[in-house]
């Protein structure tokens, strides 16, 4: 079997006495769009913080590609591939789509290019922003200044700025907040177009988008892992319904 992406290690967290991530251990396994889901304040955005850098945990490991990278910074892991997208907009307005895009490629480059002529870097960067583009759907909104574009539209901005960097996973950390149910199809078809290709670790509350993307899904409660699985185990799971989708639940 092929070795996780990224793993999870006994990973422990306090804010003051309160315990905010307590022994989570999780996997996301290469092509794998793995869920975690719960309720407000059970520690989602806490657990996300710590993969990505943000804050670093009590105790416990992040292992990423194999390199435990727990004491490397938000940069640092960006640099490996650990993309993370949807909360910070890094969008600039004033920009059209494809220049947002072309900045994006130009930051991961950095001196990669340096022994091409600059025009021919120039292409490179240009051509590579246009398949971006392309694979979420902007191709031809490319001239558009980003804050013409629509909600969704920005969201599907922010993943071709994450994906013309190569990820080697993308941590998406609430996709759908503040986005109509149109929209929210088409992101979530958007995503579904990535699965297999580009590991994903998703928070959402979105039950039907949970649902329909995910391969896995983890459910945090009070920090803890109280259940993991497949969509139909959990689903299915007494405790989960119970503890967070309701008795009544139909996600
Ligand atoms: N910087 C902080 N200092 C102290 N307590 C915090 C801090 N950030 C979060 N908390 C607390 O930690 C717990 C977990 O919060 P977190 O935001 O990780 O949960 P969440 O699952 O992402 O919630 P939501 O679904 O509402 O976004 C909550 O009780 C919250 O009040």
């Amino acid at each position: 079997m092929a070795d996780p992406i990224l793993k999870l290690d006994d990973l422990s967290k306090n804010f003051g006495a309160l315990p905010v991530t307590r022994h989570v251990s999780l996997e996301v396994m290469p092509g794998e769009i793995h869920a975690v889901i719960g309720p407000n304040g059970a520690g989602k955005t806490t657990l996300i913080n710590q993969i990505s850098g943000v804050l670093k945990p009590d105790r416990g490991r992040v292992l990423f590609a194999g390199q435990d990278v727990t004491r490397l910074g938000v940069a640092a892991r960006a640099r490996l591939g650990l993309a993370r997208i949807f909360q910070i907009s890094s969008v600039v307005a004033g920009f059209s789509a494809q220049e947002n895009v072309a900045l994006a490629a130009q930051a991961k480059a950095g001196s990669s290019f340096r022994f091409l002529k600059p025009a021919r870097a120039d292409r490179v960067i240009e051509e590579k922003a246009a398949e971006s583009l392309a694979a979420v759907g902007l191709a031809r909104r490319a001239d558009v200044a980003a804050a013409l574009l629509s909600h969704g539209e920005k969201r599907a901005l922010e993943l071709a700025m994450a994906l013309v960097q190569a990820p080697r996973i993308v941590l998406l950390d609430e996709p759908m907040a503040g986005t109509g149910k149109a929209e929210t199809e088409r992101l979530t078809e958007l995503l579904a177009g990535l699965r297999g290709r580009l590991p994903m670790l998703l928070i959402e509350h979105d039950m039907a988008t949970v649902f329909a993307l995910a391969d896995r899904i983890t459910v945090l409660v009070e920090g803890a892992v109280a259940a993991s699985g497949s969509p139909e185990a959990i689903r299915n799971d007494p405790v989960v319904r119970r503890a967070y989708l309701g008795e009544d639940a139909h996600a």
